[in-house]
């Protein structure tokens, strides 16, 4: 079977930095890959460097097989590759509805050029995510929670194929992990490959079909989550930061 994505030994500095250092791997279809890593491993590099908003200094990514090299990242959504950012930037002013109309509009396949059809896109979208009884909001008014659901619904309305998660959970509490955790296993089961970057060990290690471990950089593990949570060097890599 053709992977959903292959990183092929992928490089990318920044002057004097190294932020990921000749990384492998692969995300197969309809897989959930866990990836996680102390601050400044380089998750959040390696999401960029899929979803093609930062090129690789040296290697390639490939997408069902097929290259990604030189593609833009509005080529890379429309093919399939969605992602969530960490750091939330709701449309200010913008109801829930629209914000995540706006991905039905410029997603996979070129999108949905009807707004009305966007808006119905972006409400089946909020529903799936439980955010149903928002959509009327303005999307800078939600909390933590509800904006990280909407970032999740605003990736989902460009109906990827390839969802990157980047620290969907952070700031969450245990209920509201659980939730998330629900919502991504849902994801899958519709047919879609996810990457999940995440801090929260348990969580990750519960939701993970596979778990890749960044260390400066470096790919340090890759296999079965509790194999490689007990893994020496990958403790190593977290001592002192009681995430494990
Ligand atoms: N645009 C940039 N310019 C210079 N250095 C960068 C840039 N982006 C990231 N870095 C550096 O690359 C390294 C990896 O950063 P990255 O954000 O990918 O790590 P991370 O694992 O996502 O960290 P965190 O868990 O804190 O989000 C860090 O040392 C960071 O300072």
């Amino acid at each position: 079977m053709t992977p959903a994505l292959e990183i092929r030994n992928v490089t990318r500095r920044f002057a004097g930095l190294i932020a990921v250092n000749d990384v492998s791997f692969l995300l197969q279809p309809r897989e959930i890959l866990g990836v996680i890593g102390p601050n400044g491993a380089g998750k959040t590099t390696l999401i960029s460097l899929i979803s093609g908003t930062l090129a690789p200094t040296s290697g390639d990514v490939l997408f069902e097989g097929r290259s990604l090299a030189g593609m833009p990242a509005y080529r890379r959504a429309r093919l399939g590759i969605g992602r969530t950012f960490q750091i939330m930037r709701p449309f200010p002013g913008l109801s829930v509805l629209d914000n995540v109309a706006v991905g039905a509009l410029f997603g996979h396949g070129g999108g949905h050029a009807k707004l009305a059809k966007a808006r119905e896109q972006a409400r089946a979208q909020l529903d799936f995510v439980g955010l149903g009884k928002f959509v009327d909001q303005r999307a800078d008014e939600l909390g933590g929670p509800g904006r990280k659901r909407l970032e999740l619904a605003k990736a989902l309305a460009m109906q990827p194929k390839v969802l990157l998660c980047d620290e969907v959970m952070a700031g969450l509490n245990l209920v509201e992990i659980d939730e998330v955790i629900a919502v991504i296993r849902k994801v899958r089961d519709t047919g879609i490959s996810v990457l999940v970057i995440e801090h929260v060990i348990k969580a990750i290690k519960s939701l993970s079909d596979r778990l890749l471990v960044l260390h400066h950089g470096e790919k340090i593990a890759d296999g079965e989550p509790a194999g490689v949570l007990a893994n020496q060097t990958v403790i190593e890599a977290y001592l002192g930061k009681r995430r494990i």
